[in-house]
């Protein structure tokens, strides 16, 4: 588990997410599909696909949805691997499924909302991502599971937690 030296600035017991979305990761021929994003929360970054899950909708459907709307393609055998928890300073808190999948259908396809970018796993441009990625992605990458807390001050990590080897339900 790595995480702050510093106590939290927040009781994360009493920690409610005000909107819930997903990522997709797409890791294929030791490359990782990700996004530049447009618009909407975090545009301008290179991130994963994803976004807010909708009404009636569960975070693995979502998550499949968002992949297509944003990069045309489908995902193959997508599962859950993390879950991380944004508590931020000027947006509603953010509880967040990340999901992989080592397969897809269809061609990587620029949109309004997303220009794809393929990078080699030694190549992630953690400086133009958030700044908890970095704390999470090599986990995902070694195909361990976990759960991230990060406290944001603006863009910035205040404070963050993550505990790997955490179990999700099948469907997740
Ligand atoms: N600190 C963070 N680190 C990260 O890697 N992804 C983050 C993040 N904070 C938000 N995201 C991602 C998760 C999710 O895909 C998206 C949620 O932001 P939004 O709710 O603004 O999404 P979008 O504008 O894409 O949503 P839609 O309007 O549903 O398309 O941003």
């Amino acid at each position: 588990m790595e995480s702050s030296n510093v106590p939290s600035p927040l009781d994360w017991g009493m920690w409610r997410a005000h909107t819930h979305a997903t990522l997709m990761f797409i890791i294929k021929d030791g490359k990782i599909l990700l996004i530049e994003k447009k618009r909407g929360l975090g545009a301008g970054k290179i991130n994963g696909p994803g976004g807010k899950i909708d009404p009636g909708e569960t975070p693995l459907q979502c998550a499949i949805r968002e992949t297509q709307e944003e990069l045309l393609i489908t995902a193959l055998g997508p599962r859950k691997i993390g879950e991380l928890h944004f508590a931020m300073s000027d947006v509603p808190d953010i509880l967040c499924h990340v999901y992989v999948a080592h397969d897809f259908e269809g061609v990587p396809t620029e949109t309004d909302e997303a220009k794809p970018r393929w990078f080699r796993l030694e190549d992630i441009p953690y400086s133009q991502m958030w700044s908890d990625d970095v704390h999470w992605i090599p986990l995902m990458l070694s195909d361990r599971t976990f759960l991230g807390r990060f406290a944001f001050s603006d863009e910035e990590v205040a404070w963050f937690d993550v505990e790997e080897g955490v179990g999700f339900p099948s469907e997740g």
